[in-house]
């Protein structure tokens, strides 16, 4: 049977990536989109975006939504410090499989977590099942209707504390109104947008930051 566009890409990246090289991965990744088929990896313009937030942050705990094929996973792995607790949450078991042997590929496994499931039912398992009372940052990058019942979620588990960062990719394309309108207007939250484009494309989207205030 015809293959999937992530395991067409995992091939790319065992095909033209060193392994125990992230950077060599990441480009594996972006070349692969540019050039034979697109997918919705946060890409190289606002990866560099997360980069930059991630090392300013520089976490002890990180929260990744939607690890897809553990691109940013990646990107974001590859600048933690040593002890960092990292987890990312992935519902669909094909994309678990891809994205553990990408990141495998990147000699990151011992970094990061990919865990099956899905974020409402995983976050509230976050302290019996990891041992972890708060996150220092949080990427989301799933359903984008996810976002909003997700933020309020960790709320309510007390999984932030005060200076708690969240990056949301795709906050303009595909969009997460809902979400925007809620960390804008509350004030619990200070935010920052950062400008960019839809991963590969020129169409316009961006990043929204969103430090918690306690
Ligand atoms: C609940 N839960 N818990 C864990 C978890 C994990 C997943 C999966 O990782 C998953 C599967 C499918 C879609 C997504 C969301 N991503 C997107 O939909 C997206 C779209 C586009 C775009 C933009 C323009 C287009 F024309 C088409 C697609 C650009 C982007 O960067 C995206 O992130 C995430 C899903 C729900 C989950
Ligand atoms: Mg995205």
């Amino acid at each position: 049977t015809r293959s999937t566009r992530p395991q067409r890409m995992l091939k790319a990246v065992q095909k033209n990536a060193t392994k125990g090289n992230p950077e060599s991965v990441i480009s594996a990744i972006d070349y692969f989109c540019k050039h034979s088929e697109w997918a919705m990896n946060v890409g190289d313009e606002k990866g560099s975006i997360l980069d930059s937030v991630v090392t300013e942050v520089n976490p002890s705990t990180v929260l990744e939504l939607g690890t897809y094929c553990g691109y940013s996973t990646v990107r974001i792995a590859r600048l933690l410090s040593p002890g960092t607790k990292f987890i990312t949450l992935e519902f669909n078991p094909a994309n678990v499989t891809v994205a553990r042997q990408i990141i495998a590929h990147a000699g990151l496994q011992d970094k990061v977590t990919v865990v099956e499931g899905s974020s409402g039912d995983l976050i509230p398992q976050m302290k019996e099942r990891f041992g972890i009372t708060t996150f220092d940052f949080i990427f989301l990058d799933h359903w984008k209707d996810r976002y909003l019942p997700d933020i309020k979620l960790f709320e309510e588990c007390g999984l932030l504390r005060k200076g708690s960062v969240l990056l949301a990719d795709n906050v303009i394309c595909p969009g997460a109104p809902e979400y925007l309108e809620y960390v804008r207007n509350s004030p619990r939250y200070e935010n920052r947008y950062y400008p960019a484009h839809l991963e590969y494309t020129k169409v316009e989207d961006g990043l929204e930051k969103s430090v918690f205030l306690g």
